[in-house]
């Protein structure tokens, strides 16, 4: 099945534009599991459970798992999604970017290792660097473009005098992935929940690719500003929460509490959506 079919059908599903993000720290998993990172996998099996039946993805970071040797842990993880919520997509947030060779082996890891349905890239190489990834028929690549940290304004808020209209890199990283780049219908774009303004902007460039929005919960994103900007009907918004989720409670109730909180962040989205949806 294509990644958007999946992302879609998960979405109606679980009526959710909720992505829960799988970032364990092993210095904030509940006790008796502080500090023990052969418990990532444990902690994040029982996240899912918990939540499965309220998101339309999953989207573990790959770092907090490579950082702690984890990666048999992540593979574990992702094949224990496919047996406990197999209609539930995975987006593997990697942000690779190289050349093409390269990206090759990423493309691999992602799609063969990991079996991840979609992966996170960088678009600062171009084309070239993407197209690995677009060999994998039906899997999705989201393209960075507005990032939520505060250092994202350093190069993507610059306008391309060179280009007509003088577009900021971010509008024309936008324009390019609605475009020439989306040779199959692959691609989606990353933009932040800090900047609901900034998402109306990559919405009205790319008004039917599915946009992954992080800066929920945490990093203190307005959700339903998000949801009013970043939704779009056919181009949908899949809208990632990870810390506020994750550790919601520090105790044994972690997962309950997990729960708690993506049922309150679901409702608070679907709060802003249209009536006729
Ligand atoms: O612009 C971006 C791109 C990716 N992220 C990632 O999303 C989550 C956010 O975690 P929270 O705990 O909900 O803040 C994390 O994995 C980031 O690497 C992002 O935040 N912003």
């Amino acid at each position: 099945m294509l990644f958007t079919d999946m992302l879609a059908r998960a979405a109606r599903a679980n009526d959710s534009l909720l992505c829960v993000g799988l970032d364990p720290d092993p210095t904030r998993l509940p006790e008796p599991w502080r500090g023990d990172a052969s418990r990532i996998f444990d902690f994040c099996a029982a996240i899912v459970e918990a939540t499965a039946d309220l998101v339309c993805a999953f989207k573990p970071q790959i770092a907090y798992f490579a950082a702690q040797r984890a990666e048999d842990q992540l593979e574990r993880l992702i094949a224990h999604i496919r047996d406990v919520a197999p209609q539930v997509p995975v987006i593997l947030d990697a942000k690779r970017g190289d050349i093409g060779s390269t990206a090759q082996q990423y493309a691999r890891e992602a799609f063969e290792r990991y079996g991840a349905d979609a992966v996170t890239l960088s678009p600062f190489m171009g084309f070239d660097s993407l197209q690995p990834y677009l060999a994998y028929k039906g899997k999705g690549a989201f393209l960075l473009c507005r990032t939520s940290n505060p250092g994202g304004d350093d190069l993507q808020a610059q306008p391309l005098a060179a280009l007509p209209g003088q577009p900021r890199l971010f509008e024309h990283v936008a324009e390019m992935a609605q475009g020439p780049w989306n040779t199959n219908g692959q691609l989606g774009l990353v933009v932040g929940a800090t900047r609901p303004d900034e998402i109306a902007a990559v919405r009205a460039r790319a008004p039917r690719l599915p946009l992954l929005i992080p800066g929920v919960g945490a990093q203190g994103g307005d959700a339903q500003a998000t949801v009013r900007a970043g939704y779009a009907g056919c181009g949908t918004a899949v809208i990632n929460s990870s810390r506020a989720i994750l550790y919601a409670s520090a105790s044994s109730d972690f997962a309950a509490a997990a729960r708690q909180e993506a049922l309150r962040t679901r409702a608070q989205l679907n709060a802003a959506l249209p009536a006729a949806h």
